[in-house]
C-alpha cells in the first residue's frame, strides 16, 4: 500500500463500491453513453468519440474520468459553455507542426480530426507536434497516447485544466491539475504508459472522496484560509490542491501551462471563466502532443531496450509498471463486464431518457 499514490488510494476506495455493481458489457456502455451525448446536443461523431473514450476509462478503472464525469459533460452541454457540434480546423504550421482550433468543442474529436496527418508527419520527419486550442478535455490522457505506442511511436501529451492548484508556498490557485501522459512501445508486451496529474490528486478524485464521505491524504490540499486539510469538501469549497512533490510538481504544472496554453493559444487554467454558464464543468484550455518515431534514434533495438529496462526495474523490486493495472482490469472487464453501481446505472439511463 505504501507505494500507492493518494489519488489511487481514493480511487481504490471508490472502486470498492463499484466492483460489486451490475456488470455491463463494454459495447452496451458505449451505446448508452452515445445516447446520452446525442440527447444533450452533440453531433453523432462527437457522441461516438466521447462515448468510446469515457467507457474506455470506466473499463480500465480510470474511475475519476469514467462515467462519474457524465453529469459534468451533460451540465456543460446544457449550459451552452461547450459546443457539442464544433467543427475543428486544422492548419499546417510547418513540415512537422499542426495547429488545431477545436472551436470551443471537445478535445478528442479535434485531436482525431488531425491525427492521421500527424502520423504522416511523424513518418516523414521523425517527430511532429500537434497544438490544440479552444478545447475541452474532461477525460484521462492515456486514451490519447496509448494507440501511438501500439503503432511503434513514443508519444507525450499535456493538458491544462482550471485553477485549483496553488503554487508551492502560494495562496492563490494558479495552476490546473494539469496531467501529462507518456507512452512508449515495449518489445513483446503492452506499451508502458503513465498518465498523471501535476497535483497531489486529480480534482475528480477529490470530488469522489467528498461524495463518498472519505478524507483525503494529509498534504494533498488546503482550505480557503490556506490551512492544510484532509477534508475534500474544504478543498472544493474555496480551498485548493497542492502540486505533487512540492516545488518539483509545481515546476511540472508550470511547464504544462506553458506547453498546453501559452504555446497553443489556449487559455491558462487561471483564465477559465465559466461564470456566465452556471453548471459548466469542462475547462476550455489547450492540449499539446509530441510524437516521436524512436527508430530515428538509429539503434534498431528501441523497444527491446525499453523491455530490458522494465525488466531491470522489476528485478530491482518495483512490482508494477504504470499501465499494468489498467491492462489487467481491461482483460477482466471485457470478459466479465464493467461493474457499475446500480445508482450510477440508473442515473445514466435517466440521462439517456430511458423509461
Ligand atoms: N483532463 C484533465 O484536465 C485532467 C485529467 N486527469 C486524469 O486523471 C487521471 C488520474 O490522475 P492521477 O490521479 O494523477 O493518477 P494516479 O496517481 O492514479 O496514477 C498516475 C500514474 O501512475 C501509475 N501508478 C499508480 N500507482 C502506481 C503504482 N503503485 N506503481 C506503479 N505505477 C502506478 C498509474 O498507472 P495505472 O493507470 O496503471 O494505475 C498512472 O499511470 C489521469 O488519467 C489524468 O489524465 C487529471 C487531471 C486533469
Ligand atoms: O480530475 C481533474 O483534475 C480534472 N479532470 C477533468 C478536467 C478538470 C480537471
Amino acid at each position: 500500500m505504501s507505494d500507492e499514490t493518494p489519488s489511487r488510494r481514493a480511487a481504490a476506495a471508490f472502486a470498492q463500491t463499484t466492483e460489486t455493481g451490475t456488470p455491463v458489457a463494454f459495447a452496451d456502455l458505449v451505446a448508452l453513453l452515445e445516447r446520452i451525448f446525442r440527447r444533450h446536443g452533440t453531433s453523432e461523431r462527437v457522441a461516438a468519440i466521447l462515448a468510446e473514450n469515457c467507457a474506455s476509462c470506466e473499463r480500465d478503472g480510470s474511475t475519476s474520468h469514467g462515467v462519474f464525469r457524465i453529469p459534468g459533460y451533460v451540465n456543460s452541454l446544457k449550459s451552452g459553455w461547450v459546443d457539442g457540434r464544433a467543427e475543428p480546423t486544422v492548419e499546417e504550421a510547418g513540415p512537422a507542426f499542426l495547429r488545431v482550433d477545436a472551436a470551443n468543442g471537445f478535445a478528442q474529436p479535434a485531436f482525431l480530426a488531425a491525427r492521421d496527418r500527424l502520423l504522416e508527419m511523424v513518418r516523414e520527419s521523425g517527430v511532429a507536434v500537434m497544438a490544440i486550442r479552444n478545447s475541452h478535455h474532461f477525460s484521462a490522457l492515456w486514451p490519447d497516447v496509448e494507440p501511438f505506442a501500439r503503432e511503434g511511436l513514443v508519444a507525450l501529451s499535456f493538458v491544462n485544466s482550471f485553477a485549483c492548484v496553488v503554487p508551492p508556498g502560494g495562496k492563490a490557485a494558479v495552476y490546473g491539475t494539469n496531467p501529462m501522459a507518456f507512452a512508449t512501445p515495449v518489445a513483446g508486451g503492452d506499451p508502458m504508459v503513465f498518465d498523471q496529474a501535476a497535483s497531489s490528486m486529480a480534482n475528480g478524485d477529490v470530488r469522489i472522496a467528498a461524495r463518498e464521505g472519505h478524507t483525503i491524504p494529509p498534504g494533498s490540499g488546503v482550505d480557503r484560509d490556506g490551512k492544510p486539510t484532509t477534508d475534500p469538501k474544504a478543498v472544493l469549497d474555496g480551498g485548493a490542491l497542492l502540486p505533487f512533490g512540492g516545488h518539483k510538481g509545481g515546476s511540472i504544472a508550470f511547464m504544462i501551462e506553458v506547453l498546453a496554453a501559452a504555446l497553443t493559444g489556449g487559455k491558462y487554467s487561471r483564465e477559465v471563466d465559466w461564470s456566465a454558464h452556471p453548471g459548466a464543468e469542462t475547462p476550455c484550455t489547450g492540449q499539446l502532443f509530441i510524437v516521436i518515431d524512436p527508430e530515428r534514434g538509429g539503434t534498431g533495438a528501441f523497444a527491446d531496450r525499453v523491455a530490458g529496462l522494465i525488466g531491470e526495474v522489476k528485478q530491482a523490486g518495483q512490482d508494477r509498471m504504470p499501465g499494468e493495472r489498467r491492462y489487467a482490469r481491461r482483460v477482466r472487464t471485457l470478459r466479465d463486464g464493467i461493474p457499475l453501481a446500480p445508482a450510477r446505472l440508473a442515473e445514466l439511463r435517466a440521462l439517456a431518457g430511458d423509461a
